[in-house]
């Protein structure tokens, strides 16, 4: 299924080409309605539309800012040409004011230990998203935040600042939840609180398997970091103490709501929350399909919106490839036959069961090639090691599931195979065999290596690559259907040409 915002988006990149090249704004209208209208789910599960307040809108310049570099730092990620379109919660407040933008850290009045925390990490100064997220995000009274930005935005380092902010270090209770899809996004994003939390007094602690012992009494970290099912499980066992609980995350909290997926898990958290204090509820992600953007918007009331958008989503597109394998067996044969172009840079390859997974690489490492398996059956401590050593860059080619499609920020992956095509019935367990095209972009991101980041491809304007195995008829559709909703055109590489698919492999690479 495909998100119509992305369709509309595209529609409105095309037609507005110029403007986004120039200072000029464009108000989203589109999105207007959207959020106008929020979706109620009634007894029989489906949504019917409840109508909400007219939004404000207002939109940052397009600008591409120069200068002001500092070297060696992610500077695409600060200099790029962007739209960030903010729709505050309050109506009454004045949307121009420069409360609502900064340019500099300074300006949001943090503490030294925090802006030590992330100079100390090479920012000099706030992301696009960052400077119009921030300041609502550290406003008083706290406020809710719904926040879309591509992968690789900034949005990390946002929701973390925002936690770090808010804890009281002289209080040893947690005061901050952080939900992620997965141990190992878990992992990341604590390695970006420890990062940015390097000169405070934080306490950190994990909410994911096997992380704590069972008989663990009371945790007393400040930030907690997680998977919703053992988070759920230790508040329930009031392991967690809520009192002091100020701030709420989600990140990729499209994933988080779904009522296919996580939802429930993440329900029952909130759920559990204290209601004699607000807690500041904060959804990140870089997709929102329709359904589950109107589900925010009741999962975080009364919120701020804010949505970051590059002129290239779905037009440009990242350099996308497919190959026709004669059949199921045959994709093996390729995948082997393209080992060496995999060990270019580090490549991830999405197949979509976890037997798949691992038969493909016990037949690769028995015929002398080094790869490494990830997912969700293994246990908790191998998934941490086998994910350690693929970002050391021990590991070159990472066999994995749509367990790490989302968030997973590793910057030498230069390439994605989809030895299986995402569907939508790895995600609801159902009979639907439609492409899952949020999941794809999320694997793989679609625009070109100039963004800022993709997905998990060229990420930083480095470049990258993605290939399809498509097999029969079937899986060809399947691939037409996710070309067509992107509205880019996905290049046939031949299989039988090892030469010319390694040269066009190279050249898409340099
Ligand atoms: N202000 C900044 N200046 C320089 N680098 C930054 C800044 N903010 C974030 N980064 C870096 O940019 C990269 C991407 O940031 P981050 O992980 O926060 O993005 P994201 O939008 O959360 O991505 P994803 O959706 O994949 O999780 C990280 O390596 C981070 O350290």
């Amino acid at each position: 299924m495909m998100d119509g915002w992305i369709t509309r988006r595209f529609v409105l990149a095309l037609l507005t080409r110029r403007s986004y090249r120039t200072t000029i704004t464009i108000p989203f209208l589109f999105n207007l309605s959207s959020t106008m209208a929020s979706l109620e789910k009634d007894a029989d599960g489906f949504y019917t539309p409840v109508v909400a307040p007219a939004p404000v809108i207002i939109s940052a310049d397009a600008a591409t800012e120069s200068g002001d570099k500092k070297p060696g730092v992610n500077s695409d990620l600060i200099d790029s040409t962007f739209e960030v379109t903010v729709t505050l919660a309050d109506q009454q407040v004045d949307p121009n004011s420069p409360l609502y933008s900064v340019k500099t850290f300074e300006e949001l009045g943090l503490h030294q230990d925090l802006l030590k925390g992330i100079y100390d990490m090479g920012f000099s100064k706030p992301s696009k998203i960052q400077e119009r997220a921030l300041p609502l995000l550290l406003s008083n009274p706290p406020t809710n935040m719904i926040g879309q930005s591509q992968s690789g935005t900034g949005k990390t380092a946002a929701f973390v600042l925002t936690m770090l902010s808010r804890v009281d270090f002289t209080i040893n209770k947690p005061q901050a939840l952080c939900l992620a899809p997965s141990r190992e996004l878990a992992r990341q994003i604590m390695s970006v609180v420890t990062a940015m939390g390097k000169f405070t007094n934080v306490q950190t602690e994990y909410a994911i398997k096997d992380n704590l012992p069972r008989n663990a009494t009371q945790i007393t970290a400040h930030i907690i970091v997680g998977t919703p099912g053992t988070m759920a499980d230790l508040m329930r066992r009031r392991v967690i103490d809520l009192s002091e609980i100020k701030v709420f995350v989600l990140d990729e909290a499209d994933n988080m709501l779904d009522q296919d997926g996580l939802g429930d898990q993440t329900l029952r958290v909130k759920n559990m929350l204290p209601r004699t204090h607000p807690v500041q509820i904060i959804l990140f992600s870089a997709t929102f399909p329709d359904h589950v953007r109107a589900y925010s918007s009741k999962f975080a009331p009364s919120a701020n919106k804010i949505e970051l958008q590059k002129e290239e989503l779905s037009v440009d597109s990242i350099r996308q490839f497919y190959m026709d394998c004669k059949n199921a067996e045959h994709k093996y044969d390729i995948l082997v036959s393209l080992y060496q172009l995999l060990t270019i840079g580090q490549s991830i390859i999405f197949c979509q069961h976890r037997h798949t997974a691992d038969r493909i690489s016990a037949r690769m490492t028995a015929e002398g090639h080094k790869v490494a398996s990830l997912h969700g059956a293994k246990d908790a401590s191998e998934r941490d090691s086998i994910i350690d050593r693929f970002r050391e860059g021990r590991d070159k080619v990472l066999i994995t599931t749509n367990v790490i499609a989302r968030g997973i920020d590793i910057l030498q992956v230069n390439m994605v195979v989809n030895y299986d095509l995402p569907l939508m019935n790895e995600r609801d367990k159902s009979a639907d065999e439609r492409p899952d095209v949020e999941t794809y972009i999320h694997r793989i991101g679609t625009s070109p290596p100039n963004r800022l980041t993709t997905g998990r491809t060229g990420r930083f304007g480095r470049k990258g690559i993605s290939i399809n195995f498509v097999h029969d008829k079937k899986t060809w559709l399947q691939m037409e259907q996710i070309e067509k909703a992107l509205g880019k055109k996905i290049i046939r590489i031949e299989t039988n040409d090892l030469d010319e698919m390694e040269e066009k492999m190279k050249k898409a690479l340099k």
